[in-house]
């Protein structure tokens, strides 16, 4: 017994060696200079029990503390005992204890604040929470609070969880980037803060969003946190909120803009490549929509990279289209879709759905016909008078006369879907959701936008609006719904149902490209794991509680087809890709054992 403990930490033992013997040096003297001093000093939060002059660096490193779930023999072992209450504590009994702690909090952003304090001095205890209570969870960490808490960043920071990467630093990023201490850092997420879901430009406090992304990397799609590297790129904000505000911890100016800017983000990508390989994804999140499509042309191709708000946006989407359409028995052909906005979301969306069309046999010039956008001016239509249309507009331009207010584009266009994705909260008004119940026996309504305040509609309202015959979906949740006696579940329209699992393939295979494609089959995998039961409460995606399982079969048919297309790097193929990943996927629980050759340390010398 004692032997194979003594085996298991050795083996953990082992690992955290390496970890540590794998943090090399920048090539730069300044760099180097500051690893020497974190081989000496600070590196005990991030990296192993190698090392540690002393128990309190064990229970300061997040990574090895496991609080009061240390047994009396590790305590000895890791010289902890006395630094802890005498009480040894399952895991089970830390869940509980938190999660009663957490409930009696007085509101969101206390809870939110509080979790990001347990992932900093426990990590296993914050994913094991995050797994068992992903329910109640995910909108603390995700939306809509974390919409909340990059408001108030600047109030809440407490400890940095990723890396600030400022307009200050240009002709310095891969110095910075030598700064985090891991080096075999496989998944970026990475924003400049200028579109923070619906809520705007929060400069440097859409770290937020970097940090809850990656979060649910791991805790919904089991990719390891050792791998994962939140950014901000700080190029300044334009919020006069922000610029007045004497906590604001950014770049206090106005945004630079650009060939500085775009100079600035090229420097970032080539740092990335050269400090963590080619193969490290860099996920773009929540920026503007004038650099969102342009970044996405230039670096599609020659980087392993993608935009979630178009791509991954895309594919949670059209697995919801796909969802939905089993429950009111129409095939996808036989559809009008009506897209309330016509930015990165819905751009992406339109595109993917175009694609799906094709599949079922229609054109693309026939599949587009489908397909109504409204943006800011109105429904989008060839030869508008006083607006030009961007490319990504004009391909789903229709001709027709100019419409500009929703309700008389849903009475003209007559679609059976409504898809929001504007940030514009309340715009699916009352008369909007009945015109969709009076042209559809079962009308559906996607209120995509986020966070909570900014959806288009609560699920009461579209609901109750449509005698409880439509097919609702949201980016944040809502709580079920019971309506003529019959219970609704909406289900969550989040790219987080999707960008979990194509991550966990692309670190796991070491995937070096992704195309469209990939996020077409992730859209189809996600609608086949919907069960005859979910439909029946109206869900069109799987509960989230099944999002483990869910995420590695999207990884797995990703993979597949990225073996399939040479876009691997893992060799030899796996002959069980599925045994695989679930093998790779990260283990809430804790690392258990003795170090090697340890022997209870004699008190009394
Ligand atoms: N559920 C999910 O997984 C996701 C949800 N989202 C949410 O979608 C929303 C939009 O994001 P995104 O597409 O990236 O943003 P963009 O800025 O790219 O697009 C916003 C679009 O909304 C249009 N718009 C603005 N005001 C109005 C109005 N009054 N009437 C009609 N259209 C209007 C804009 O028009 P114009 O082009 O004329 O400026 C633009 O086309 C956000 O709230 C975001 O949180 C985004 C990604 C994922
Ligand atoms: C969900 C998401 O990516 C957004 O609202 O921007
Ligand atoms: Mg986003």
């Amino acid at each position: 017994m004692l032997t194979q403990s003594r085996m298991r930490l050795g083996q953990i033992y082992q690992y955290l060696s390496k970890s540590l013997l794998l943090q090399q040096p920048c090539s730069s003297r300044k760099t180097t200079i500051i690893y020497q001093k974190i081989g000496t000093t600070a590196s005990s939060d991030e990296l192993s029990t190698q090392g540690y002059a002393n128990g309190i660096d064990v229970l300061l490193s997040r990574r090895a503390n496991k609080g009061q779930a240390f047994s009396m023999e590790e305590r000895d072992a890791y010289r902890v005992r006395g630094l802890l209450p005498a009480t040894f504590s399952s895991p089970h009994l830390q869940v509980e204890r938190f999660m009663e702690n957490l409930r009696r909090m007085p509101d969101d952003l206390s809870r939110y604040m509080a979790l990001a304090s347990l992932q900093d001095i426990n990590e296993k205890l914050f994913y094991r929470i995050a797994l068992e209570h992903t329910q109640e969870i995910m909108p603390l960490v995700y939306t809509p609070t974390v919409g909340l808490a990059c408001q108030k960043y600047s109030l809440i920071f407490a400890k940095p969880k990723g890396l600030f990467i400022s307009i200050f630093d240009k002709g310095s990023i891969y110095d910075v980037l030598c700064n985090w201490p891991v080096n075999d850092v496989r998944a970026i997420v990475v924003t400049d803060g200028e579109r923070i879901l619906g809520l705007g430009d929060l400069g440097c406090n859409g770290m937020g969003i970097s940090v809850g992304k990656l979060s649910l990397y791991t805790a919904l799609a089991g990719v390891r946190p050792e791998y994962c590297l939140p950014i901000t790129l700080d190029v300044g904000t334009n919020s006069e909120v922000y610029l007045n505000d004497r906590y604001y911890l950014g770049v206090r100016q106005k945004r630079v803009q650009g060939n500085e800017y775009d100079e600035f983000v090229d420097e970032f990508m080539q740092a990335v490549v050269k400090r963590f390989g080619k193969q490290c994804l860099i996920q773009f999140e929540d920026f503007a929509n004038h650099n969102a499509f342009r970044l996405l042309a230039k670096y599609r191709d020659t980087y392993c990279t993608f935009n979630d708000d178009i791509q991954g946006t895309a594919s949670v989407a059209v697995a919801g289209i796909l969802g939905a359409i089993k429950i009111t028995g129409k095939k996808l052909v036989d559809n009008r879709f009506l897209f309330y906005g016509a930015g990165e979301a819905s751009i992406g969306i339109a595109e993917l759905l175009s694609l799906a069309l094709t599949r079922e046999g229609l054109s693309q010039e026939e599949a587009r016909k489908k397909i109504f956008l409204v943006d800011s001016k109105g429904l989008i239509v060839k030869n508008r008078p006083g607006s030009k249309l961007n490319r990504e507009k004009k391909q789903f331009a229709h001709e027709h006369e100019p419409v500009t207010k929703l309700i008389d584009v849903v009475h003209t266009v007559k679609p059976s879907f409504l898809i929001g994705a504007a940030g514009q909260g309340a715009a699916f008004t009352s008369d909007v959701l009945e015109a969709m119940g009076s042209i559809n026996k079962r009308p559906v309504i996607f209120a995509l936008s986020n966070p909570t305040s900014k959806a288009e509609c609560t699920a009461r309202e579209a609901y109750e609006a449509t005698d409880g015959q439509c097919v609702f979906a949201s980016g944040s949740p809502f709580p079920r719904f019971e309506y003529n006696d019959k219970i609704f579940i909406p289900g969550q329209g989040n790219n987080s149902y999707i960008f979990p699992g194509v991550g966990l393939a692309i670190v796991t295979f070491g995937i070096r490209h992704i195309p469209d494609e990939l996020f077409y089959l992730a859209a189809k995998t996600l609608s086949e794991q919907v069960t005859e039961a979910d439909l029946s409460v109206g869900l069109v995606y799987p509960p989230i509680e099944k999002i483990r399982q869910v995420s590695r079969k999207i990884a797995v048919k990703i993979s597949e087809y990225a073996y399939d297309k040479n876009l691997a790097t893992v060799w030899p193929k796996p002959d069980n890709l599925d045994k695989f990943l679930f093998e790779k996927q990260y283990s809430v629980e804790y690392d258990d054992g003795l170090p090697p050759r340890w022997e209870k340390p004699n008190y009394s010398t």
